[in-house]
């Protein structure tokens, strides 16, 4: 027996092989048709498709064959790859010396024909498509052909797994890159989200800020087709001033976050309690008719000036009551006239608005 020599080119033939990422998989139902049809062409009970690795040759598709690979050694095809674009044919394997001793020849499956067609995958010959027999054989040069285009049928199923497998590492590649997108995305909406929150809350008192009122009277103005359903309190801290030059900015700060505390616990569930600028804040109350209104904001009047703080603390309230269709603006035009007004009568009392 003479083993099988290996080709120059074997490092770049395997590579070629290993590439296609195909040894020991499962058996497949289009090679074993191509297998079946070379069979059936060459008139021959047993055949192959074989990949010839490093030390083994494996077979892909294997037809009254019982084992899955045998050693190199004493594998046909690694004779028959040697010469890459012929079929190798061994009419009778007895008389010829590399075969006549080769333990597929004295034992199973007692090879005596072999024709074997290589089959080119990346420009290497990687396998056969290869036929066997128990008796003796010739083949014609039709089969002969017919046997090299079912190899080369062999190279194309090869390379459409391949380009599959591409195909499939691009999607799943993709995948993750969408995944990855729409993780920014809700990264980037929940900052948003937490951007919109900022930029409606005033960081000091926790209450919504002026723009935030404005959006609420805004909205409610929109919705209270009837007159006198809403009111606008605006409320400003009495002599603030002279509490900050007297007890320092610092409890000044303190004194706005009470002051905001206790107006939204006054004002009600429904009323939207907002911090309107420095010392003042503002009130949207919903209510029936000016007394209510009145009744409210005295309510929410008299709870600053309880507050235990240690030192006075009051609030001037400027009360406005929707009439007819007025807008926002008119709206808080009158609270700020009529909370001049509550300045000017002498503080810590509720003024409402008249026309
Ligand atoms: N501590 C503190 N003081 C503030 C803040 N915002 C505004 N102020 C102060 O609030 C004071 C408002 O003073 P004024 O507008 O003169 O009014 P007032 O002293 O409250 O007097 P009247 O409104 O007339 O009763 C100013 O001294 C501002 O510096 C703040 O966030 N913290």
């Amino acid at each position: 027996m003479i083993p099988p020599k290996k080709p120059d080119n074997e490092i770049a033939r395997l590579a070629a092989l290993h590439s296609y990422d195909i040894l020991d998989t499962l058996p497949e139902q289009s090679y074993d048709d191509l297998l079946r049809i070379a069979a059936g062409i060459c008139r021959t009970p047993m055949g192959a498709v074989t990949l010839v690795d490093d030390s083994r040759q494996w077979f892909k598709a294997r037809l009254g064959v019982a084992v899955e690979e045998t050693p190199r050694d004493v594998a046909f095809c690694g004779h028959a790859i040697l010469v890459p674009d012929e079929v190798m044919v061994v009419p009778d394997a007895r008389s010829d010396a590399r075969f006549h001793d080769n333990p597929l020849v004295s034992g199973d499956p007692r090879i005596r024909f072999y024709a074997g067609a290589p089959v080119i995958a990346g420009g290497e010959a990687v396998g056969t498509m290869c036929v066997f027999d128990d008796v003796p054989h010739e083949l014609s040069q039709a089969e002969r052909e017919a046997l090299q285009s079912l190899a080369r049928q062999v190279s194309v199923l090869l390379d459409a797994r391949r380009h599959a497998r591409i195909l499939g590492h691009h999607l799943r590649e993709r995948d993750w890159y969408e995944q990855q997108l729409l993780q920014y995305q809700a990264q980037l909406e929940a900052h948003n989200a937490d951007l919109a929150e900022l930029s409606r809350t005033d960081a000091l008192t926790g209450l919504p800020n002026r723009r935030a009122f404005d959006a609420a009277l805004q909205a409610a103005t929109g919705r209270t087709g009837d007159a006198g359903g809403l009111a606008v309190a605006l409320i400003d801290i009495d002599h603030f001033k002279t509490i900050n030059d007297l007890h320092g900015h610092p409890v000044g700060d303190q004194v706005l976050a009470a002051v905001a505390q206790v107006l939204r616990a006054s004002a009600g569930s429904a009323a939207t309690v907002a911090r309107y600028g420095g010392e003042e804040f503002a009130l949207l109350l919903h209510v029936t008719d000016a007394g209510a209104a009145e009744l409210q904001a005295q309510y929410v009047r008299e709870a600053v000036q309880n507050l235990p703080i240690g030192f006075p603390v009051t609030v001037s309230i400027g009360l406005a009551l929707r009439r007819g269709d007025a807008t926002p603006a008119a709206l808080l035009d009158r609270a700020d006239r009529a909370l001049y007004a509550a300045k000017r009568g002498g503080r810590n009392r509720v003024e409402l608005a008249g026309e």
